[in-house]
């Protein structure tokens, strides 16, 4: 849990003891459910946690917002964001109901108030939130239709969707026809794993609406 605290050197004590529990838990869910593969699971504070944190090098979710992760998995990137962010809330969904309620178990356990999880399909979420997360669910012209209208309208230039990525993005971009900042997580995190990682961001206005 070293390399979190040396990135994020303003973590309370309480904070760390939190990704200290998320580590624990997350090592025993994915022993049953296989969240992330088997041979990352050394690694991962440095290729999820961390990973997941990368978007908070980008943007700072305001106290008082809301946050949407679609396709969470076993909680990524959403788990970390809300050990972060404790004043902002946080809605994770994802359509297989097995790993939403590993991530409902895990923040039961560290008592993390700000979070909640739901078996749904992305296309499906009627709610509407400041800002969109993700971590490798679907292409970008795939994806964004999914989420588009699901932003709150009072946006800024901040709000959008942040979505984790790796490799060349330039055709991706292109074929979903967005606004599109990358920015590159290789800036902030020195391991070689982070070399081809991005945050890709696309403001909510980024459809002309
Ligand atoms: C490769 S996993 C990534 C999980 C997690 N974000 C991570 O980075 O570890 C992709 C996840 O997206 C979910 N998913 C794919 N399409 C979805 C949809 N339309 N709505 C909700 N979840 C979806 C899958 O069930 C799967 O758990």
């Amino acid at each position: 849990m070293d390399i979190l605290a040396r990135y994020f050197p303003d973590l309370t004590d309480h904070q760390k003891r939190h990704f200290a529990q998320l580590e624990t838990e997350f090592r025993s869910w994915n022993e049953r459910l296989n969240l992330v593969a088997r041979t990352d699971v050394d690694n991962l504070a440095e290729r999820h946690f961390l990973h997941s944190l990368g978007i908070a090098k980008v943007v700072q979710f305001p106290a008082g917002s809301s946050v949407l992760d679609v396709g969470t998995g076993g909680g990524l990137p959403g788990l970390p964001l809300a050990i972060l962010f404790p004043e902002v809330k946080f809605h994770l969904v994802d359509s297989i109901g097995k790993k939403i309620r590993a991530v409902q178990e895990m923040a039961h356990t560290l008592g993390l108030h700000n979070l909640t999880a739901e078996q749904t399909r992305a296309e499906q979420v009627r709610a509407k939130y400041d800002y969109v997360v993700s971590r490798a669910v679907a292409r970008l012209a795939t994806f964004h239709p999914w989420i588009a209208h699901r932003y709150k309208s009072q946006g800024d230039a901040t709000t959008g969707l942040y979505y984790l990525k790796g490799g060349d993005l330039t055709e991706e971009i292109e074929e979903s026809g967005l606004i599109a900042h990358v920015h590159n997580l290789s800036d902030y995190f020195q391991e070689e794993f982070f070399e081809t990682k991005k945050v890709v961001f696309v403001p909510t206005t980024s459809d002309g609406r």
